[in-house]
């Protein structure tokens, strides 16, 4: 594409522009009245995160304190939640509000191979609880992301979890659902799948404030 035809016209030149079916793909002007309503939707979301503060600041204390003896997290969800969930292990692997130790976190659907491998052999629903059963040891966090807080493979993870003596914490859509349920802490966040992912993102990011403000708290401690 030459320079003097980049941008294209929307949507009717783009190379494999998708067919204009979509009431959201005829003309750009026309969709800001929608956009403008997926943020309201987020802003009417956002007091209910709000108040889930203290709960993810708790959340956090606590799993600084596990995983600097030893324990590790294991964190899964389906789609734009296994996303959040390798979001949170990143952070916490790598580094969030500035320089500390590694800790011990692992997205469980990153394993392509063992994935695949379960879900082949052994079906969908049981992608995560094999690997559950297969990591997890008593003291570690088992973080289960959804959104419906209705997904079987979450909820077998659940079950797998119990069964090693994990401690199992949910981060969900809507409650009460039955994922929240299953769990031994929850926080659930209102809203349509698009708005609870988005809070979802935040309330990781909150988490991994509280916990490098916990391993902080602890390092100067012990200096
Ligand atoms: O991101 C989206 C839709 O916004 C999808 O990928 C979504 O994550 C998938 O439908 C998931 O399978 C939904 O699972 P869950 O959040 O209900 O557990």
């Amino acid at each position: 594409m030459s320079a003097s035809t980049f941008p294209p016209a929307f949507p009717e030149t783009f190379p494999g522009a998708m067919p204009t079916t979509s009431p959201l793909l005829t003309r750009p002007g026309e969709v800001s009245g929608e956009l403008g309503a997926h943020v309201d939707r987020l802003a009417a979301a956002l007091p209910v995160l709000r108040a889930a503060a203290p709960t993810l600041g708790n959340w956090g204390t606590d799993l600084a304190g596990r995983l600097l003896a030893g324990s590790r997290l294991l964190a899964a969800g389906n789609g734009g939640s296994a996303a959040e969930a390798q979001h949170l292990t990143a952070e916490l692997v790598g580094r969030f509000d500035g320089e500390r130790c590694p800790l011990a976190a692992i997205a469980l659907h990153a394993d392509t191979s063992s994935v695949t491998a379960i879900g082949n052999d052994y079906g969908f629903e049981e992608i995560y609880a094999r690997q559950v059963r297969a990591h997890a040891r008593p003291g570690d966090v088992v973080l289960l992301l959804s959104t419906s807080g209705r997904s079987q493979n979450l909820l077998a993870a659940a079950d797998a979890a119990a069964g090693a003596g994990a401690n199992r914490w949910a981060i969900t859509g809507p409650g009460p659902n039955p994922l929240a349920d299953a769990c031994d802490r929850a926080v659930c966040l209102p809203g349509d799948t698009a708005t609870v992912q988005e809070c979802h993102l935040a309330a990781v990011h909150m988490l991994c404030r509280a916990v490098d403000a916990a391993v902080a708290a602890t390092v100067d401690s012990a200096a």
